[in-house]
């Protein structure tokens, strides 16, 4: 009798503690624009595994319901709704703290991220567009290409509709440290779960910048010439997966992966858990330019301090001044062509 007295009582703190940490953690919705995609739907999955997220809302221009009617099945804590057209654009973004944008069209082999820019900025500026009206308050994480001026577009749109707030506004670039740890780790010969790689610059070809002078941890064992092609890799990750996939698309399930490590950062710092700092492509005065990728700490309204370089390498100084052409006039496209539709 005493026994099973003790027993159901610890049984009942038990599901008192249970109920305590789930109720700790605040209501967040969480949007995927581009939902039933390559990148969206295995986005979809990790955002639904995530327990920071208590709705899980998945958009797109055909095809979400399957991806939310299969991804509502699993038994965590997001609630998961599909919205499909134009249509339901708006009730897809109500109330959403976070919306993650991997909408539009992917290369192929031969083509640059440029390439993308004449179908993408015109989706993203009319995802953007139904931002800044159904929720102005969200963080916006940008995945659409070409990164380097899709962001640039969506600040342009959200100034024009009276809701810019630079805070908010994010270029996903998580998928080149992600790159940069895995190949340094590779090289370097440590595990690859200790290692940090800051990647700063933008998201293109010689825009993206490792600091491989900062890597933690340090080594010494690499040459200079092991330094340049690890530089050259991680810059060119993104066509390494876009010719092995032959005609079908570029990353997907590695960029999923890396979405949903900074989807759950910007999370995290909305929660107002600390010291949360990740890479991104932000509104910037770390350089000359506009919109620069360097580390950022993430907060209760999204982008808390936008930290500088640091020390950088002689080769990093060299890759510093050769990208900032190239940013520049994709960034300048984005606006112009913003401003210009
Ligand atoms: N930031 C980064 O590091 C990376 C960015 N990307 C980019 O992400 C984008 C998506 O790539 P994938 O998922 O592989 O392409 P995908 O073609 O497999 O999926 C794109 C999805 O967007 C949807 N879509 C098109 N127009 C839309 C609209 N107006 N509203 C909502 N959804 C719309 C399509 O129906 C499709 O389901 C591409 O632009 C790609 O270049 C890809 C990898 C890494
Ligand atoms: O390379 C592409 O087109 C997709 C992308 O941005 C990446 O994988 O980094």
């Amino acid at each position: 009798m005493r026994m099973s007295l003790l027993r159901s009582a610890s049984q009942h703190l038990r599901r008192r503690r249970d109920y305590s940490s789930a109720s700790a953690s605040p209501e967040r919705k969480v949007a995927i624009l581009g939902a039933a995609g390559g990148i969206g739907q295995p986005l979809a999955l990790l955002m639904k595994l995530n327990p920071l997220v208590s709705s899980l809302s998945l958009y797109d221009i055909a095809a979400t319901p399957g991806v939310a009617a299969d991804v509502s099945h699993i038994n965590t804590r997001a609630l998961v709704k599909g919205f499909v057209g134009d249509d339901q654009l708006g009730e897809a973004l109500e109330g959403a703290d976070l919306v993650i944008i991997p909408a539009g069209v992917p290369r192929k082999p031969g083509m640059t991220r440029d390439d993308l820019f004449k179908i993408n900025a015109g989706i993203v500026k009319g995802l953007c567009t139904a931002i800044a009206r159904h929720c102005p308050n969200a963080l916006v994480n940008m995945i659409s290409n070409p990164v380097n001026s899709t962001v640039p577009i969506a600040a342009e749109v959200f100034k024009k509709a009276g809701t810019y707030d630079e805070k908010k506004l994010f270029g996903v670039t998580t998928l080149d440290v992600v790159r940069a740890k895995t190949f340094y780790a590779g090289k370097a010969n440590v595990p690859v779960t200790g290692v940090n790689v800051p990647v700063v610059g933008g998201h293109a070809g010689i825009t993206i910048l490792p600091l491989f002078s900062q890597a933690t941890p340090a080594s010494n064992a690499l040459s200079h010439e092991d330094l340049l092609a690890l530089t050259k890799r991680t810059q060119d990750g993104g066509t390494e997966v876009v010719e092995a996939k032959a005609g079908k698309g570029s990353a997907t399930l590695s960029m999923a992966y890396a979405g949903a490590v900074f989807g759950d950062a910007c999370l995290k710092g909305l929660n107002g858990v600390p010291d949360i700092v990740e890479c991104s492509f932000v509104q910037s005065t770390v350089t000359e330019l506009p919109f620069f990728a360097s580390k950022v700490r993430l907060g209760k309204s999204g982008v808390e301090e936008v930290m500088g370089l640091g020390e950088l390498s002689a080769l990093e100084k060299e890759g510093l001044e050769s990208l900032k052409g190239e940013l520049l006039s994709s960034i300048e496209k984005g606006v112009k062509f913003a401003q210009e539709s």
